[in-house]
């Protein structure tokens, strides 16, 4: 495998891809490119054994011309930096895209959350919410749950936020269970946004989803939702994957069974309806209808994706495809909707919780998910316009020059401060 693509890198080169095809001048183009601010910090929790541990833990305000900068906290070990930055651009792009009023943040904790007990890591997490009470609120940054982190992880951000500032203020946060304020519907919609995305694309391009066959590269939130889904949809899942490896079943498998096998035992894999072990790569580069890659980032660099066989590719995942992979795959006509819009479920569906909590309104699961597929499906057809209006090979391409020009009004239109 090739060195590994700088995210931040890459996210520049997406924005520099789409601002060929728009008249935007290069010191607007320039603040597009760049966060607003980085807050750097180091948390430390003591562990149950009474040592006392550092982590290092990341915030970025990558832009909020549009609203309030939005977006998950991740706990991973390979956070740093640039990987925190891309992600917090990559929000502002799939909010405008989407249109939901919001600019784009991230952060994240560089840690394995496996290594640590609960409540070690509500030690962490509550102290990381002190950290950010600063800079967050339902005006000014909402966070909210990226990989490894979820409802638990919300629910404790908010009550530390609250307690905090002496108020009750469930918008800070969006992705906290139904109880404590979540929406229903937003575990799912990261999945859910992925498969609508997908059966888009396959009517676009005059495919039938019915009988398709799909591999899902990730079987966390987003990965394994959408595994479901889309077998709800009737196409076969026949490939999946987690960190431990994956598991391959030409016939199909049932994603919930699998999910529940990984719920017992940590890991799809060994799962007893798969007929053969297979790798990520594998898994990645398997003849199929529909690929779903819903790991990290840089899942397909350039030499990987001349081994990849499916005809669209649905990003769950925020920034699975090195540009060179890109490039590649344009050039084997293979669809990919791009994670600004595929994945964008998750965002648009904190945007509902927002909304019901400002209100103290809340919605039924069937009116969350009929305006989630509405959201969906608009972004998509106008995607589909600018291809067009255009002349764009690359779907990627075409929701940048959506998003960027959305964000660049809503600068622009701001006029200037002194
Ligand atoms: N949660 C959300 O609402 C949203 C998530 N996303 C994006 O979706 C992606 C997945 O996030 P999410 O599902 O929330 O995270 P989770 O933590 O729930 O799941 C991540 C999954 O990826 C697997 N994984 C990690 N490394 C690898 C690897 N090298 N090969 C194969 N699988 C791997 C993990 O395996 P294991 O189970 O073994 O740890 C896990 O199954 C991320 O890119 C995230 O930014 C995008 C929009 C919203
Ligand atoms: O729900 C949100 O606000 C953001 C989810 C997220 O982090 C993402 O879309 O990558």
């Amino acid at each position: 495998m090739s060195e590994q693509a700088n995210p931040f890198e890459t996210l520049q080169s997406q924005i520099d891809d789409a601002a060929a095809h728009l008249e935007i001048g290069d010191d607007v183009l320039e603040r597009l490119k760049h966060p607003e601010r980085v807050l750097e910090t180091n948390l430390t929790i003591e562990r149950d054994d009474g040592r006392l541990e550092r982590f290092k833990a990341f915030r970025s305000q990558f832009n909020g011309d549009r609203g309030p900068y939005k977006g998950g906290i991740r706990y991973h070990p390979e956070v740093d930096r640039d990987e925190v930055k891309a992600l917090s651009g990559w929000m502002v792009y799939k909010c405008a895209v989407v249109d939901v009023p919001y600019g784009g943040g991230k952060g994240g904790i560089v840690i394995d959350p496996d290594q640590y007990s609960e409540s070690e890591l509500e030690r962490l997490t509550r102290a990381f919410a002190k950290e950010l009470r600063p800079l967050i609120g339902e005006d000014r940054d909402i966070p909210a749950p990226d990989v490894n982190t979820g409802q638990r992880e919300m629910n404790w951000i908010k009550d530390t936020y609250e307690t905090l500032e002496n108020t009750t203020e469930p918008g800070v946060i969006t992705g906290k269970t139904v109880t404590s304020g979540g929406s229903k519907g937003r575990v799912e919609a990261t999945g859910r946004s992925t498969v609508i995305a997908a059966r888009e694309a396959f009517d676009y391009l005059g495919k039938e989803l019915e009988g398709a066959t799909v591999a899902v590269q990730g079987y966390g939130n987003a990965g394994w939702i959408a595994a479901k889904l889309i077998d709800e949809m009737g196409a076969t899942v026949v490939a999946a994957s987690d960190s431990s490896g994956g598991i391959y079943n030409p016939d199909g498998f049932d994603p919930a069974a699998a999910k529940q096998y990984k719920n017992e035992t940590g890991s799809i894999v060994g799962y007893e309806e798969s007929q053969e072990q297979v790798t990520n790569e594998d898994v990645l580069t398997m003849d199929v209808d529909l690929l779903v890659p819903a790991a990290l980032e840089n899942a397909i660099d350039g030499e990987l994706a001349r081994d990849v066989d499916a005809d669209v590719i649905s990003e769950a995942a925020n920034g699975p495809l090195t540009p060179e992979a890109d490039a590649v795959l344009e050039e084997e006509d293979v669809f990919v909707v791009p994670d600004i819009l595929a994945n964008a479920g998750g965002v648009t569906v904190s945007y509902f919780e927002w909304v019901q909590n400002r209100q103290r309104f809340y919605w039924s699961e069937e009116k969350v998910n009929a305006e989630l597929e509405a959201h969906i499906v608009e972004a998509f057809d106008s995607l589909v316009e600018t291809i067009e209006a255009h002349d764009l090979e690359n779907p990627r391409t075409a929701a940048y020059v959506v998003a960027i020009q959305r964000v660049a009004d809503a600068f622009e239109e701001a006029g200037s401060f002194p």
